[in-house]
């Protein structure tokens, strides 16, 4: 039987947050997602200082929750005091459903338009074709990729704008998707014509979603999908496109360059704006080719000059 979980949000002072995090890390031997609240601006550098933050953390809803309630009642209460007027509220528990978790999302899942000739079809929904359309089919089950977000459209709209020919329907092979989440770059990457495709993830529930995906899209054996890490990679591609974290691909920065063939492009997203130079100043030796915007995300596209 699939259990249930309850969903525990704090509300405290900034400075009590990672010490309340650390906490709650050990009481429920899982991670913990750190909100702020209050903000009523969308400034990224009021978003460092909000003084009140909101702290979650997931525990399974069976009989050892209210014991937990008490033991976070009781950390919040010893250190009251040392916040004098700041508000402390009571942890606030609500219980997500297991079917609700994997699930509630596909409600907001529609089919969405991206770029030219791009669409990202819920498996599940109707989609009336238009001629031109390139229909990516996805279930992303638990994995991350909709389209919904707004880096996979800036990676996707890159794509297609920087690499994809349309006069020809041509896509400079081959295609390298570090981080694939559900496979939807991988795919857009094989409908616009990219050949030897290989995907990797170090998540083996993205690897196996994926592999769903590509068999939907009538693609097996076109994507090479796996969690081989990125050091471990043959050979040069001609797009290599990384939606990740910007710490994560500087720290990726020289296994990724490597792996871009003379003349061939960089796509970089999942960066948050403010990141943007931390970005651009890790991977030195490449040229801008264009940097776009959406909500408070970064894609960087570069260039590996011709040898
Ligand atoms: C934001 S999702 C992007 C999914 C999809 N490519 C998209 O654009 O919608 C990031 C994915 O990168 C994976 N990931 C994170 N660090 C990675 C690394 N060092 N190597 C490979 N995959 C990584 C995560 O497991 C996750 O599936």
């Amino acid at each position: 039987m699939q259990t249930d979980w309850a969903e525990i949000t704090c509300e405290v002072p900034a400075a009590l947050v990672e010490t309340l995090a650390d906490f709650l890390v050990e009481l429920t031997g899982t991670g913990v997602g750190i909100d702020n609240l209050h903000v009523d601006t969308f400034s990224l550098d009021t978003l460092e200082d909000t003084p009140i933050k909101s702290v979650k953390a997931y525990l399974p809803a069976d009989a050892a929750l209210e014991e937990a309630r008490g033991q976070i009642e009781e950390f919040l209460a010893r250190h009251r005091a040392e916040y004098g007027t700041c508000p402390f509220t009571p942890p606030v528990i609500r219980v997500v459903k297991n079917e609700d978790w994997a699930n509630n999302w596909k409600v907001h899942f529609k089919p969405v338009r991206i770029g030219t000739r791009m669409v990202i079809k819920p498996t599940w929904e109707d989609y009336q074709e238009l001629p031109g359309d390139l229909v990516i089919q996805i279930d992303p089950g638990m994995a991350f990729g909709t389209g919904a977000h707004p880096t996979t459209r800036m990676c996707l709209e890159s794509m297609e704008r920087i690499c994809y020919d349309r006069s020809c329907g041509t896509f400079p092979a081959p295609l390298l998707d570090v981080g694939t989440g559900s496979g939807v770059l991988s795919i857009a990457g094989a409908l616009m014509g990219a050949q030897g495709i290989v995907a990797v993830d170090i998540d083996p529930e993205a690897v196996r979603v994926t592999e769903e995906n590509v068999e939907l899209n009538g693609l097996s054996g076109a994507i090479d999908v796996s969690t081989t890490p990125l050091d471990r990679i043959a050979g040069q591609f001609g797009v290599v496109v990384a939606n990740i974290l910007a710490e994560e691909l500087v720290r990726l920065a020289e296994e990724l360059v490597a792996r871009v063939r003379p003349g061939g492009w960089l796509i970089l997203s999942g960066i948050l704006t403010e990141k943007e130079d931390f970005v651009r100043n890790g991977f030195p030796g490449l040229t801008l080719v264009e940097c776009t915007h959406e909500e408070e995300w970064s894609c960087i596209t570069l260039s590996r000059p011709a040898a």
